[in-house]
């Protein structure tokens, strides 16, 4: 066992649960719908994956290192029975990307057994980890999600009369830990999904429907069970999207259906915080948050850019993949032809989740390769959803330089970061951040291009809320990795 030693923006992790409704053992073939989630959320972490499944009585367990298809064949998939189950795909934040970090944690407590799965990082982990440890229990890793997984094994501070009072468990870790997670916790018969009460981290629930309904969807239309993921692009095949999970709701669900258990408030006079990063990198553009898909933020944040810091130029491009929707916003808004630039090797995965410098740097140089014919004797202008250590864009001008462009104008269509994130995002240290180092000509003429401007806090909110709804009408993000504003405060030293 060892701590994380890299550090680095990189990406967060995926979560999934389904259950099959009614009767059991479900028809729903539970762990294949696990798998294809998994696989649809591979981009939210590429070290390791797990499912673990139960029909009531029986646990079972896959974990591997790697990407979802090369822990889960034939073989293994036959093992993974049941009714219901919950998986995971992760990219590591607070310990090492190793085996025994695997997800979900798997843990027998005196009252059955126990599988969580996590997306996020409790920002005062520390505290919270000498408090379990003083309550007698022993922990075997230094993750956070395996904190999470004993810290509901303990009594609730009101004690259990009638047995088990998972619920104020729950609650209980709620309140101790309000930032930040979104989680998946299976019982025997139960899994319930739990977001933080700053909503920081996305949850979505959806409806299995029967297959030959996948066209034919109607509200009255039967439900073959519930699944619950970290994005709505998880749901795949006949599986339908119908809400989010509200920041700080627990949703029980079992083979009778579901329910919300309780919605837990935030503390007096706090927003909610949804990570704003997940518009501008993480989320597939598919993906729904808050009433609307990523594509059409990232288009927004693209044309707001435009308006905000213009240059002339003969085409517009991107740096696949998180940039291409903010290029065509940008090219759209600007009256400048949009052209591929770049052509990406799809193969190589991307390249801010890995979790060293080398592997990133190895990525890049790996990654892209410049089209020739939309470059040459061009004055070009190239998006990018963000620049994090610079890895990325000084190598890809020097390409496009070679290939023949005249002029190169960078467009980042997401403020300088500057600013760790303590919730999830491995964004630990200032120093990493380019943006610290170098003022803006400075990085300009470092990475080798003829302009470099940023978009402005203020367009990304407005890019990002334009459209944003909510089921209470509550809507706020967290810009901290910008603005240096955290949800919950900035977290002492000590607790994180
Ligand atoms: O400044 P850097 O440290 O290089 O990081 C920034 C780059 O990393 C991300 O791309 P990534 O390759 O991770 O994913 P993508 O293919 O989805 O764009 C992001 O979209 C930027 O291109
Ligand atoms: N990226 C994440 O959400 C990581 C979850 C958890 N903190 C881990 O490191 O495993
Ligand atoms: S600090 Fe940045 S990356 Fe972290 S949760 Fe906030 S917006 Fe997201
Ligand atoms: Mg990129």
């Amino acid at each position: 066992m060892s701590q994380k030693v890299t550090s680095g923006l990189t990406h967060e992790c995926g979560v999934f649960g389904a259950i099959g409704t009614e009767f059991w053992p479900s028809d729903v073939d539970i762990s294949q719908i696990i798998l294809i989630g998994l696989e649809a959320l591979q981009h939210r972490g590429q070290e390791s994956s797990g499912i673990v499944t139960t029909n009531g009585t029986n646990f079972n367990i896959q974990k591997g290192m790697g990407l979802v298809r090369n822990i889960f064949n034939n073989e293994n998939m036959k093992k993974l029975t049941g009714s219901m189950g919950i998986g995971h795909t992760r990219y590591s934040t607070s310990a090492a990307s190793e085996q025994v970090n695997c997800q979900p944690f798997f843990v027998h407590s005196i009252h059955g057994s126990l599988a969580v799965a996590h997306n996020g990082e409790l920002v005062n982990k520390n505290g919270l980890r000498k408090m379990v440890l003083g309550r007698g229990v022993g922990l075997s890793t230094h993750s956070d999600s395996e904190l999470i997984t004993q810290a509901l094994c303990l009594n609730p501070p009101e004690g259990e009369i009638n047995g088990p009072n998972w619920p104020a468990r729950i609650k209980h870790l709620m309140q101790l830990s309000p930032l930040s997670y979104s989680l998946v916790v299976m019982l025997k018969d139960r899994i319930y999904a739990v977001r933080d009460p700053y909503g920081n981290r996305p949850l979505c629930l959806g409806k299995i429907l029967p297959l030959d309904r996948i066209n034919g969807f109607s509200n009255n239309c039967p439900v073959e069970g519930w699944a619950v993921a970290s994005e709505s692009c998880a749901f795949l095949t006949h599986i339908k999207y119908v809400r989010e999970v509200l920041p700080g709701e627990i949703i029980e669900m079992t083979k009778g259906g579901i329910r919300t258990i309780d919605v837990i408030d935030r503390p007096e006079g706090k927003s909610p915080a949804f990570c704003i990063f997940e518009y501008v990198y993480f989320a597939r553009p598919n993906s729904v948050f808050e009433g609307q898909e990523v594509y059409s933020v990232r288009a927004q944040c693209g044309i707001q850019l435009a308006i905000e810091k213009p240059v002339s130029a003969d085409i517009v491009g991107s740096v696949p993949e998180s940039g291409n929707a903010a290029a065509h916003g940008f090219a759209k808004q600007s009256n400048i032809p949009f052209g591929e630039l770049l052509t990406k090797n799809t193969y190589v995965g991307r390249s801010f989740i890995q979790p060293t410098n080398r592997l990133r740097q190895r990525n890049v140089s790996l990654k892209f390769s410049p089209i020739g014919v939309n470059v040459a004797g061009k004055r070009v202008i190239l998006i990018d959803d963000s620049i994090v250590r610079g890895n990325t864009i000084g190598p890809i001008i020097k390409l496009l330089r070679n290939a023949g462009a005249i002029e190169v104008h960078i467009r980042v269509a997401s403020p300088p970061l500057q600013y760790p994130c303590y919730m999830g995002i491995n964004i630990p240290t200032k120093e990493e951040l380019i943006a610290n180092s170098l003022d803006l000509m400075d990085l300009a003429s470092h990475i080798g291009a003829d302009s470099l401007e940023y978009l402005s806090v203020e367009g990304l909110v407005k890019a990002v809320q334009r459209n944003a709804k909510s089921e209470n009408n509550k809507i706020g993000h967290c810009t901290a990795c910008l603005t240096g504003n955290y949800p919950g405060g900035v977290p002492c030293e000590d607790e994180w």
